[in-house]
C-alpha cells in the first residue's frame, strides 16, 4: 500500500457550457519517506493538485488515498505550506506561530509550546521579528512564518505548494536546507510542487512534470540518482545532475511547444534559468 495515492483523478471546475477540466486522468503513488516534486507550468492546475491532497477541494472523478483511507477533509497529519502566506494579521509572528502548535498539541503545556515557537521562529532566522505582525514584515518574511508555522505543527507528511517562490537566493536555499533536515531527521514524507527544476533536482528523489492545462495530466517521472546530503555546488560537476537536468528541460520546452502549436493560450515555462549553485 502507498502512503499517498492519487488514482485516476480529474477535476472540473464549473458546470455545462462553462465546465473546464483542469486536471485529467493524475495518477501517482508516493511511498513513505519519499521526496517528490512535481514542476509544473503556471496556471496548470498546480494549487488544485494540492487542494486536493490536502482535503480542500474533492476530486470531480477518482480517488486521493491517504495510507489507504480517502481524504475528505483537511488533517494534522499532512501540513501545506501555501505559496500565500495565510497569517493572522492581528497576531504577531510568534503568537500565529503559537496558534497553529497549540491547535496541533493540544495537551502540551504553554512553556513546552513556547519552547517550540521560538525553535521554529529561530529556525527561519525571524527571533529579532517575533513581535510584530504581518503588515509590519516583508513577502519574504511572511512566508517564512508560514514554512515556521507548518514545520512546528510536525506533520507526518509535508506538502508545499511553491512556498520558497517569494524568496531572495539565500533564503531561499537555507530554508531548502532546512526542510530537507527537518524531512530526513524525522522521516516525513514530502510533496514539493514548484516551477524551478533545480529546486526540484536538489530536494527530491523524483520530479514529475504536470504538463500544462487544461486537461493537465502528469508525464513520465524522473529518478535523482544523486547521494544525499546533496551538495549544492558540487552539483555541477556530477554527470547524473547534469544528464537528468538536461532531460527534464528538455522534456518541458518539447511539451512548451507542442501545447504552443495546439493552443492560443499563452504557457509560462517552469523556472529553467541557472540558479546560482549552476554554472
Ligand atoms: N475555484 C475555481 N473556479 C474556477 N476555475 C478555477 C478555480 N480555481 C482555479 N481555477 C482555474 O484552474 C486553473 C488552474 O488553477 P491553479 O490555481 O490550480 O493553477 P496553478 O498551477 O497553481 O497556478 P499558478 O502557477 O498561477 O499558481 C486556472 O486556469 C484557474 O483559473
Amino acid at each position: 500500500m502507498a502512503y499517498l495515492e492519487l488514482n485516476n483523478i480529474y477535476k472540473t471546475y464549473g458546470e455545462g457550457e462553462n465546465a473546464t477540466e483542469v486536471l485529467s486522468d493524475i495518477n501517482l503513488s508516493i511511498e513513505e519517506g519519499e521526496f517528490v516534486a512535481i514542476v509544473g507550468f503556471t496556471g496548470s492546475g498546480k494549487t488544485t493538485l494540492v487542494n486536493l491532497i490536502n482535503g480542500l477541494l474533492k476530486p470531480t472523478s477518482g480517488k486521493v488515498l491517504f495510507k489507504g483511507e480517502p481524504v475528505v477533509d483537511t488533517s494534522h497529519e499532512r501540513g501545506v505550506i501555501f505559496q500565500n502566506y495565510s497569517l493572522l494579521p492581528w497576531l504577531n509572528v510568534g503568537q500565529n506561530v503559537y496558534m497553529a502548535v497549540k491547535e496541533a498539541f493540544p495537551k502540551e503545556s504553554k512553556a513546552v509550546l513556547k519552547q517550540r515557537v521560538n525553535e521554529y521562529v529561530d529556525m527561519v532566522s525571524l527571533t529579532p521579528a517575533i513581535n510584530k505582525r504581518p503588515k509590519e514584515l516583508s513577502g519574504g518574511m511572511r512566508q517564512r512564518v508560514a514554512v515556521a508555522r507548518a514545520l512546528a505543527m510536525n506533520p507526518e507528511m509535508i506538502i508545499m505548494d511553491e512556498p520558497l517562490g517569494a524568496l531572495d537566493a539565500l533564503t531561499r536555499g537555507n530554508l531548502q536546507d532546512e526542510i530537507l533536515n527537518i524531512w530526513s531527521k524525522d522521516k516525513r514524507t514530502a510533496l514539493l510542487i514548484t516551477n524551478d527544476v533545480d529546486e526540484a533536482i536538489y530536494m527530491a528523489d523524483r520530479v514529475i512534470p504536470l504538463k500544462p492545462g487544461p486537461n493537465a495530466t502528469l508525464g513520465p517521472e524522473f529518478k535523482i540518482d544523486i547521494d544525499r546530503p546533496r551538495d549544492k555546488t558540487a552539483l555541477n560537476d556530477n554527470p547524473n545532475y547534469k544528464k537528468t537536468r538536461n532531460a527534464i528541460i528538455e522534456y518541458l520546452m518539447d511539451i512548451g511547444a507542442e501545447r504552443k502549436s495546439v493552443s492560443t493560450e499563452e504557457y509560462e515555462l517552469p523556472e529553467i534559468a541557472p540558479k546560482s549553485f549552476v554554472a
